[in-house]
């Protein structure tokens, strides 16, 4: 792979000194892997607000998103209860995941340090409302939530 050719710094605190920055695992990652800073146990259908242990700066004009990991959701069916959760530029706080074990039977054990969630920075307008009686025409009109045809090879 091409070496990157663009990034955008993003500040980073690190409430928690004994964690490692947020890292991609491998170059042209989207998510910067977030680590739990302590230990927790989910029962199943248990979720925990697990502390990250990173403040960030996102920049105007993104937004911190935090998505599952698929590894533990394929092994584990743990996921992230909000996914993906949204980290405003404003925020200053610790990033946490709050995260949910799915798995009908299994419990899930967190330890300080495992990788549960990403970090993704993702560019974000900001609207301007601007209040109108009609909006302008389309093919698809007011269709959808389905209207084009259900699952399946043949549209259902
Ligand atoms: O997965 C997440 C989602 C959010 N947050 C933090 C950063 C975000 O800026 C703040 C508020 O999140 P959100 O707007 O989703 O929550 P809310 O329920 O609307 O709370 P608020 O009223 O504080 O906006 O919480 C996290 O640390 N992790
Ligand atoms: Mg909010």
């Amino acid at each position: 792979m091409r070496e990157l050719t663009s990034a955008v710094d993003l500040a980073v605190r690190r409430l928690d000194p004994g964690l490692p920055l947020p890292a991609y695992a491998h170059p042209g990652d989207a998510g910067l892997d977030l680590r739990a800073t302590a230990d927790h146990t989910l029962e199943p259908g248990q979720r925990a607000l697990v502390g990250t242990g990173m403040a960030f700066e996102i920049p105007p004009g993104y937004v911190g998103s935090v998505h599952p990991r698929s590894g533990l959701a394929a092994r584990h069916g743990v996921t992230v209860l909000n996914a993906p959760g949204t980290v405003d530029s404003g925020y200053r706080g610790e990033v946490k995941v709050n995260l949910v074990n799915l798995d009908p039977t299994q419990p899930f054990h967190v330890r300080r340090g495992d990788r549960v969630a990403q970090l993704l920075l993702i560019p974000v307008a900001t609207a301007r409302l601007v209040e109108v009686d009609v909006l302008s025409e389309t093919a698809r009109g007011d269709t959808g939530h389905g209207d084009s045809g259900g699952f399946g090879p043949h549209g259902g």
